[in-house]
């Protein structure tokens, strides 16, 4: 058996009989310890009932000879397992090679945008388990229209592959995720990174960048070509971070880097999130409260009284917005709770119907991020 788990073996020939062993209960077991590697098993044997013969093609045998076997019928029932375990073999490698480029983006040899997903959902979650921090980074190439428009699509292509190489020298850790996200962006997502660790990646990308120096005349940034960097830092400590909430802040602070002129990183710690519940009886008046609230904020809806109710006691959000309107409007039964010194909550009552909100207690501190008086 130790010799099935360690050695290379092409065939084996089995006989039923052996001394302190049964021929069939050993197939068994070395099947098992095989697991999915298919190895031929012939046996051999003076048994010549049917019932052995299916005995021992149950316990995983494939083929059975009955003794005395001439020399060439042994022969000849090598040569047809070895056809079978080739072709198997070339089956397995062609599944291992399929497997690789449905997760592998052709043009930059990177991971692609699927395989990155599935990663990096595994990866947040063993986060979340261990409270540690990770950095998502969305980085884009700094007007790679024109480049392409003037440079050719080829050299467009030979740019992007360049910029991956770059990537890939700077991003080493085995845990760490490089991908092309689509088009000319690239998605980077670092575990066990803070925002200080963050900051030191982004600048070493863009020294990277800047050292290889590929030329841009077209830039307006630059002479050569330059990448602007999104990244959202946080501990995915609660239970209602996605990655893809993440992903979208890290989106937003790529946005601004474009607009603050490109060729920089912007980073946003985003651990400070928030939870706010929404209250109205109106999908129309959750939509536009929702619509002004900030991405810091993960939004939970609900128009429902005792739904809201269990809201509040169970997931204590950090805000909770209630429209009082008589009719669409719902008031949690148990304000006393949210208004208790150990509160979880914060909570604003909204009086949307005269234009001038109520809001209390403490509007102030719990606002000064966001305008969401001004709904
Ligand atoms: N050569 C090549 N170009 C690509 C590929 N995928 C996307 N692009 C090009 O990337 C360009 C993206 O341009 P935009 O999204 O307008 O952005 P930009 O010109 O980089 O401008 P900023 O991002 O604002 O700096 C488009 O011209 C796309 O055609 C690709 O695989 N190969």
């Amino acid at each position: 058996m130790q010799m099935v788990g360690s050695l290379s073996i092409d065939m084996i020939i089995m006989d039923i009989e052996l001394p302190g062993l049964d021929g069939y209960e050993t197939t068994m077991l070395f099947r098992e310890a095989l697991c999915d590697h298919w190895v031929p098993i012939i046996f051999v044997t003076g048994n010549s009932s049917d019932e052995s013969v299916l005995k021992a093609i149950d316990a995983g045998g494939d083929d059975y000879l009955v003794k005395p076997v001439s020399q060439t019928l042994l022969q000849a029932k090598i040569i047809a397992m070895q056809r079978i375990a080739d072709m198997q073999a070339n089956l397995h490698e062609l599944n291992r090679k399929l497997s690789e480029q449905s997760e592998t983006d052709p043009l930059t040899g990177l991971s692609n945008r699927r395989y990155f997903n599935l990663r990096a959902v595994d990866q947040f979650e063993t986060a979340r388990r261990m409270a540690l921090s990770v950095a998502i980074m969305m980085m884009d190439i700094d007007q790679f229209k024109v480049y392409n428009d003037n440079y050719g699509h080829l050299q467009g292509d030979s740019c992007l592959q360049q910029v991956s190489r770059v990537l890939k020298s700077v991003v080493r850790r085995t845990t760490d995720l490089v991908a092309r996200f689509g088009g000319e962006e690239f998605i980077i997502m670092l575990q066990d990174c803070d925002a200080k660790g963050a900051q030191m990646i982004a600048d070493e990308i863009m020294a990277a960048i800047d050292q290889a120096a590929i030329p841009h005349e077209y830039s307006a940034v630059s002479d050569h070509v330059t990448l602007s960097i999104g990244v959202c830092v946080i501990v995915p400590d609660r239970n209602l971070v996605e990655l893809q909430d993440c992903i979208k802040i890290a989106d937003e602070q790529l946005y601004k880097a474009k607009n603050r002129g490109r060729a920089q990183a912007v980073i946003e710690q985003s651990n400070k999130m928030k939870t706010t519940l929404i209250v109205s009886r109106e999908p129309e008046t959750i939509k536009s409260i929702g619509k002004v609230l900030n991405s810091k904020s993960i939004i939970i809806t609900s128009s429902d009284q005792e739904e809201c109710n269990e809201i509040i006691t169970q997931v204590h959000p950090d805000i909770v917005i209630c429209d009082i309107r008589p009719e669409t409007g719902i008031v949690p039964d148990d304000l006393s709770l949210l208004m208790a010194p150990d509160r979880q909550s914060d909570f604003i009552v909204v009086e949307l119907s005269s234009g001038a909100q109520k809001s209390y207690p403490d509007q102030n501190s719990l606002l000064s991020d966001s305008h969401m008086l001004s709904i």
